[in-house]
């Protein structure tokens, strides 16, 4: 049994869910479908979920959303006339979104939350109809009677133990399943989601779940390639990679396959297989447990924008127990989530996300550090990139850090931090955002140039 997931661009037009379908009937495998909402169909184009954040929003602001409502139906009102589908079908997608709408008390949240799962749920019920109307056998499964079990973390869902054991119990079910990604419930029955780009996860989750042979990522590129295809022209494509290397890429930028969704799969051995909806004979990238790194000892280059640092400096920082644990007590107390924090004797950063620090958060950070430790220096700054490099043999390699430095120095760009992680399947650069792409393009052309063959 196959899982298979098709993003929003897969999905984004009738001409695209076209495509859908004819890669799901084309192999009897492809037991469960799941789906994202509609995406761009185009560069300038607004995917569904941010037409329906903006129509939460107006809603919370006691706006009016008749248009915003009406942007969000005429996607789907669309898709439906360009697959003669019944008008139905699209009333009962907008019957579904005025009801939500209609909870707009129960909190903010929650109802977020609500609104933006529409995309893939009324998704997955257009595809459903879509196929019916073929002749297939498929049905909607609905993420809360299936037991897609979620904590209460809204906007940022982690999946419970417990959802796997419900989730197995699809593999008895017939036809083919549509399941929408994006979203599951709390064991109180909340919907929540995860993060944007979730959808992966849902697909992970299942393909784990059902103990799937293959956990098939359908999107719009033939491969994931070792560089984004947006900074790099015409990267190298990626044949195989290991779950953690696809982890640490995820993570760092790598925005076809959410860095969250390598877990469920890597823990249940379900290898994972990026392909293209509309080129699906080619090979695509297979992401499994083990490769042999020694033929490419760096697999990718990723980069990443938006970070800010709090620096700390101390004279004799280095002696004082617990200085540390109390800095991160502050972290802790804003609720903040860091990323790196690379030390010297005196001194010390925390790396992290900087769109979760609002002005008022830096100036009581700051205070209190400079009260609570009585430091001699802090002060907080931003726009900072991080640049990765990874590949699993990079621990049994001389000299790829020297190599990737003279990259970075062959185009001026000035490092701000290193950091390797302790099992040596990445080096992070702290950059300055505006040299991210030229630090990207200049590494590609250190470490894969010479080359235009598939890297594995
Ligand atoms: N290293 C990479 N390899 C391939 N695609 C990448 C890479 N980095 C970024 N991308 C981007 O990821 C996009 C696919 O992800 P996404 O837009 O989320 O697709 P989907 O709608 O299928 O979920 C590609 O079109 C490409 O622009
Ligand atoms: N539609 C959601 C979830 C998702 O995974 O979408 P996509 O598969 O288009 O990245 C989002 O935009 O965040």
């Amino acid at each position: 049994m196959k899982v298979c997931k098709f993003g929003g661009t897969s999905l984004a037009s009738a001409e695209q869910m076209q495509k859908v379908a004819n890669i799901v009937m084309s192999d009897a495998e492809r037991k469960i479908v799941v789906v994202s909402a509609p995406g761009k169909r185009f560069k300038e184009d607004t995917k569904v979920t941010d037409l329906l954040i903006a129509l939460g929003d107006k809603a919370l602001a006691n706006e009016d959303v008749t248009d915003a409502l009406q942007r969000v139906v005429s996607r789907y009102e669309q898709i439906a006339n360009d697959l003669n589908l019944s008008k139905d079908v699209v009333n009962i997608i907008k019957d579904d979104l005025l009801s939500r709408l209609a909870t707009k008390e129960e909190g903010e949240q929650k109802f977020s939350d609500l609104i933006k799962a529409s995309g893939e749920d009324n998704n997955a019920k257009l595809f459903s109809y879509y196929l019916q109307s073929l002749g297939v056998d498929a049905n909607y499964v609905d993420p809360k009677e299936a037991g897609l079990f979620v904590s209460k973390d809204y906007g940022n869902a982690q999946v419970l133990p417990e959802a796997y054991d419900h989730l197995y119990e699809l593999r008895n079910r017939k036809g083919i399943l549509i399941f929408p990604g994006f979203f599951g419930y709390t064991p109180d029955g909340e919907l929540v989601t995860f993060s944007r780009g979730g959808s992966d996860i849902t697909g992970s989750i299942v393909a784990s779940a059902v103990d799937a042979e293959l956990y098939e990522n359908f999107t719009d590129v033939d491969s994931v390639f070792v560089a984004n295809p947006n900074v790099v022209e015409d990267p190298v494509e990626i044949e195989e990679l290991t779950y953690r290397e696809m982890r640490e890429l995820s993570y760092a930028g790598f925005s076809v396959f959410h860095d969250e969704a390598l877990i469920p799969a890597f823990k249940k051995g379900v290898p994972v297989c990026i392909k293209n909806t509309n080129n699906p004979t080619a090979k695509g990238t297979m992401i499994v447990n083990e490769r042999n790194y020694l033929i490419n000892p760096i697999i990718g280059i990723a980069s990443e924008s938006g970070f800010s640092t709090i620096y700390v400096r101390k004279y004799l920082m280095n002696r004082e127990v617990g200085f540390g644990r109390h800095l991160l007590e502050i972290i802790e107390d804003e609720g903040l989530s860091y990323e790196h924090m690379p030390s010297g004797i005196d001194d010390t950063s925390i790396i992290l996300k900087g769109d979760q620090l609002t002005p008022e958060m830096e100036e009581r950070i700051v205070a209190r550090i400079k009260e609570d430790l009585d430091v001699d220096d802090v002060h907080v700054e931003h726009d900072f990139a991080m640049v990765m490099i990874v590949g699993e043999g990079m621990k049994e390699m001389v000299g790829i850090a020297a190599k990737a430095t003279e990259a970075l120095a062959n185009v001026g760009v000035n490092i701000y931090m290193i950091n390797q992680g302790s099992s040596e399947v990445s080096i992070v650069f702290g950059i300055i955002d505006a040299d991210a792409d030229k630090a990207v393009q200049e590494l590609y052309n250190n470490f894969f140039v010479e080359t235009k063959d598939p890297v594995a």
